[in-house]
């Protein structure tokens, strides 16, 4: 970018993050009834302008194939009817979600008399980076307004025109409420270099940056951020089969971990199966797996049962394919699964398949992810499937929240004391 444009792009930015600002001040002030307003009458614009919203779309489309996107990247990319209804139920259940501020947390009272409560408040301004999924736009939208925060959201590139028709509907939705419609600000260009401002905190307007994407992100997260950051990153997960798993929920919890949606963070990654059952459910699992189009890469006793697997390298345990391939490591015991996750996952979700509710506890216990399974599929890593009506995303981050990020975990508290004239000694 040359610097005139680095300059105009700095300008943007920073007069947004001001706007943001202001947008939180309202939405902080404002009832939870006129949020709820802002978000329902959002839901209804999506109806109106599904047509516009389906356009921009096919634009989004016709610019990913041009680029060569896989099959899998443009599907999630995809708005059909009933995708965009989905994204308008969606904002309606966000809308009927228990408001999460203002909430008294905890309160007591001091041998001094004061009176003290814990009271959930909005966190501020969340600038927010993710993949191209559309509905992202939608839900993100919609939690921070239900959460009171106002929202800098920058699309992929690959569904910037889906992401502003629908952002369109926010600012109805805003406007309709009597709300600033710079609450919600979707960036306007797919120029990384806004990117860059967004990691550099904006004049310290950010009060928290969550980014939600996989390897490359990551290293720009790390080596520029200078406002909290909230990281929603890659999802290298693993399914372990223990040796006392079922054998029926072995085959169909790994198919649906692994090719439920191969591009999801929540999909399984690498399949870990205990040597006391491998010869007995690897060629049934491996077999059904490559009848449904799956590349299979296996150690040399995964390879010694399965032939057809081509070689596993130390690549594989730490890849997060996001596509029909999956790694298949013969593992000893429940120590060395727990082991190979440790050193290979990027702590996101695990599931283990048994039905030895001790060894499932150790699994449960000690392996250090922000979500872990028994006898369940990866891909329930989602905030809906957990009820939180719709999610940011998994948080991969340790502090401020883990795992689904949904109204609850976009707030933060304040103490508000309440006295009748005490002094300190
Ligand atoms: N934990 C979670 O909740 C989720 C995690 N993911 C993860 O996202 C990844 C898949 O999505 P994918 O589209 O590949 O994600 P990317 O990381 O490629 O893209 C995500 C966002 O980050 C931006 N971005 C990526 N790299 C850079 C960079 N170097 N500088 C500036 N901006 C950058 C992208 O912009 P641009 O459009 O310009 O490329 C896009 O807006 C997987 O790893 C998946 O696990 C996905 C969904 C949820
Ligand atoms: N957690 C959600 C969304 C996951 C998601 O958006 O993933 P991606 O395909 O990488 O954009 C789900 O499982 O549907």
């Amino acid at each position: 970018m040359d610097d005139q444009n680095a300059v105009s792009l700095t300008d943007l930015m920073t007069d947004m993050a001001a706007k943001a600002k202001l947008g939180a001040e309202a939405l902080r002030l404002a009832t939870p009834e006129t949020r709820t307003k802002a978000i329902l009458e959002a839901a209804k614009s999506i109806r109106r302008r599904e047509a516009q919203i389906l356009a921009a779309n096919q634009q989004d489309q016709q610019f990913a194939r041009d680029k060569g996107l896989t099959d899998a990247m443009i599907e999630r990319l995809i708005l059909n009817p009933a995708r965009v209804e989905a994204m308008a139920k969606g904002l309606e259940e966000v809308a009927e979600l228990p408001d999460p501020v203002g909430r008294e947390l905890a309160r007591w009272t001091r041998p001094n008399g004061l009176d003290i409560a814990r009271v959930s408040t909005p966190i501020g301004v969340i600038a927010i980076i993710y993949e191209s999924r559309p509905n992202v736009t939608a839900d993100a939208a919609a939690l921070c307004i239900r959460s009171s925060n106002a929202a800098i959201l920058r699309t992929g590139s690959e569904a910037l025109n889906s992401a502003l028709a629908i952002y369109a509907a926010f600012e109805d939705g805003l406007r309709a409420a009597g709300l600033p419609e710079t609450c919600v600000q979707l960036v306007p260009t797919s120029d990384r270099y806004a990117v860059g401002l967004i990691l550099g905190g904006l004049d310290k307007a950010i009060n928290l940056i969550i980014p939600r994407g996989g390897k490359s992100l990551v290293a720009r997260v790390q080596a520029e951020a200078r406002a909290p950051v909230l990281a929603h990153l890659e999802g290298l997960n693993h399914t372990y089969i223990h040796a006392a798993a079922d054998p029926k929920k072995a085959l169909e919890v790994t198919l649906n971990a692994k090719m439920r949606r191969v591009s999801v963070c929540g999909a399984t990654e690498t399949l870990l199966i205990d040597e006391a059952v491998a010869a007995k459910l690897l060629p049934p699992i491996a077999e059904a797996l490559e009848a449904r189009g799956c590349e299979l890469r296996g150690d040399d006793k995964a390879r010694a049962l399965v032939p057809s697997m081509s070689a596993a390298t130390e690549d594989d345990w730490r890849t997060e394919y996001l596509l029909p391939i999956l790694s298949v490591k013969v593992v000893k015991d429940e120590a060395e699964a727990i082991a190979h996750i440790k050193t290979y996952g990027s702590g996101h979700t695990e599931a283990i398949i048994t039905e030895d509710a001790k060894a499932a506890e150790t699994f449960l216990n000690e392996v250090d992810s922000a979500i872990v399974i028994w006898n369940a599929s990866t891909q329930y890593a989602d905030g809906g499937e957990f009820g939180f009506g719709a999610e940011i995303g998994i948080s991969t981050d340790r502090l401020h929240a883990r795992g689904p990020v949904g109204v609850e975990q976009l707030t933060t508290f304040k103490y508000v004391v309440r006295g009748d004239g005490q002094t300190r000694p």
